[in-house]
């Protein structure tokens, strides 16, 4: 059997980065920054009140209470300024433009909000209240490196710098498709027989958590025919395609079916528990990678953290490997079969310890959406001890 970590390398020799685009501003979210983001401008681009009151010069409040004539109202957005001459106060708005001459603002709480003239009760230092030009950044400073995954935050700089587009990566267009003549959709009412499809929900919010924008394109019965037909329909959208079911040593099994003949895709036995049937290879003059998952629900699941999520992070451009594990003590002994790496559903605590959950088939959905881990037990060990320490793969 070919193990875990040669199939993983397989898939990532056969993935590449997606080719940068310039994306607009609507687009962008969850696309990886593929330039040095740079500011054209000092940000906040001028001087500008932090608070809603009067902009003075400070010298003239140092004896308080004072009265001064108000000489001017500044609103955010203001463009004729006057200055503010001494023995004056200019009425300023947050965010609006500092008037030549005034070195600080009095929150108008300290005053008795006047319009005409002012009382100001309380003494402020220079530069209370003011928010410098280029205090967040200087013109030409780099405001976020290329590899940036893009969030709100990011989105909000790049807007802040005033740019409608950037060269960026993508997020994957991943199409799923189900497999199985079993399968209902949630919601109708089920023969004998029937199961609900879950997996292709499973997996396209796997594909959304993973980066990923994930389309269902619904589930097709057991004739290779027509999941040839789906498959052709979707690969114009798609940079990636998951399968699931129909992989195994059935009478029916479409999807080993329908892309064997191709050549471009393998199915193999992989040493591990769940997940041993795999399909992975390429489809079209594109080269669009697919996976061919078991339909086990836990098997899928497992299949895809394992190998379509490190596939999907080279994609967006980062080093895609095995999911990151952490050091925990199962208070449960585990057996494991001989020869295969297992990962066992588990829950781990914020003690460190873990522990596997009831329902270790791959059938056991609900055992999975119970646990928070895989456990994970190498090839070489059949039985782990009670107290052991093992390595575990949060969720
Ligand atoms: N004789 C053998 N039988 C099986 C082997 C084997 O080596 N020899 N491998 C077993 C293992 S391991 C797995 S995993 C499964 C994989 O089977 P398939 O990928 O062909 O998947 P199906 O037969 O279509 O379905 C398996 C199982 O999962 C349920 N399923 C399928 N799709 C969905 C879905 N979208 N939502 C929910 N549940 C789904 C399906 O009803 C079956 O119960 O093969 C073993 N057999
Ligand atoms: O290897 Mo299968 O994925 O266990 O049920």
């Amino acid at each position: 059997m070919k193990s875990v970590d040669a199939h993983l390398a397989d898939i990532l020799a056969a993935v590449r980065p997606l080719a940068p685009l310039e994306l607009e501003l609507e687009q962008v979210l969850g696309a990886t920054l593929a330039e040095t983001l740079t500011s054209p401008v000092p940000l906040p681009p001028f001087d500008n009140s932090a608070m809603d009151g009067y902009a003075v010069r400070s010298v003239d409040i140092s004896d308080v209470p004072v009265t001064l004539p108000v000489t001017d109202d500044v609103p955010a957005g203001s463009q004729e300024l006057r200055a503010v001459g001494p023995g004056h106060a200019v009425r300023i708005m947050t965010g609006a433009p500092m008037p030549a001459g005034a070195d600080a603002v009095v929150p108008v709480e300290w005053t008795d909000g006047g319009k005409v003239s002012v009382r100001i009760d309380r003494p402020v230092q220079a530069g209370n209240a003011v928010r410098r030009a280029g205090e967040d950044v200087q013109a030409g400073e780099v405001v976020l490196e290329a590899g940036t995954v893009i969030g709100p935050a990011q989105l909000g700089i790049i807007a802040g710098v005033g740019r409608r587009s950037v060269w960026a990566r993508p997020r994957p267009r991943v199409v799923v498709i189900s497999t199985g003549a079993e399968l209902v959709e949630p919601g109708g009412p089920l023969a004998l027989g029937q199961i609900w499809d879950s997996n292709s929900y499973t997996l396209t919010a796997a594909v959304r958590e993973a980066g990923g924008e994930g389309f269902r394109a619904g589930t097709v019965g057991d004739d290779p025919g027509v999941l040839l037909e789906q498959l052709d329909t979707q690969l114009v959208r798609a940079d990636a395609i998951i399968t699931s079911g129909g992989v195994s040593m059935g009478a029916y099994e479409p999807v080993k079916e329908a892309l064997s003949p191709l050549g471009t895709v393998r199915f193999e036995k992989v040493a591990m528990q769940p997940g041993m049937p795999q399909g992975f290879g390429v489809l079209g003059d594109d080269q669009v990678p697919i996976f061919a998952l078991p339909g086990n629900p836990v098997s899928s699941f497992v299949s895809f953290k394992l190998f379509v999520r490190p596939a999907l992070d080279k994609m967006r451009g980062f080093n895609g490997g095995m999911p990151e594990s952490v050091t925990a003590r199962t208070l449960a002994s585990l057996r494991s079969p001989a020869g295969r790496r297992s990962f066992l559903r588990g829950v781990l605590a914020p003690d460190g310890t873990v522990s596997p959950v009831r329902g270790q088939g791959s059938h056991q959905l609900a055992a999975l959406a119970a646990a928070n881990a895989l456990i994970v037990v190498a090839e070489d060990v059949t039985e782990v001890a009670e107290g052991a320490s093992v390595q575990v793969i949060p969720l």
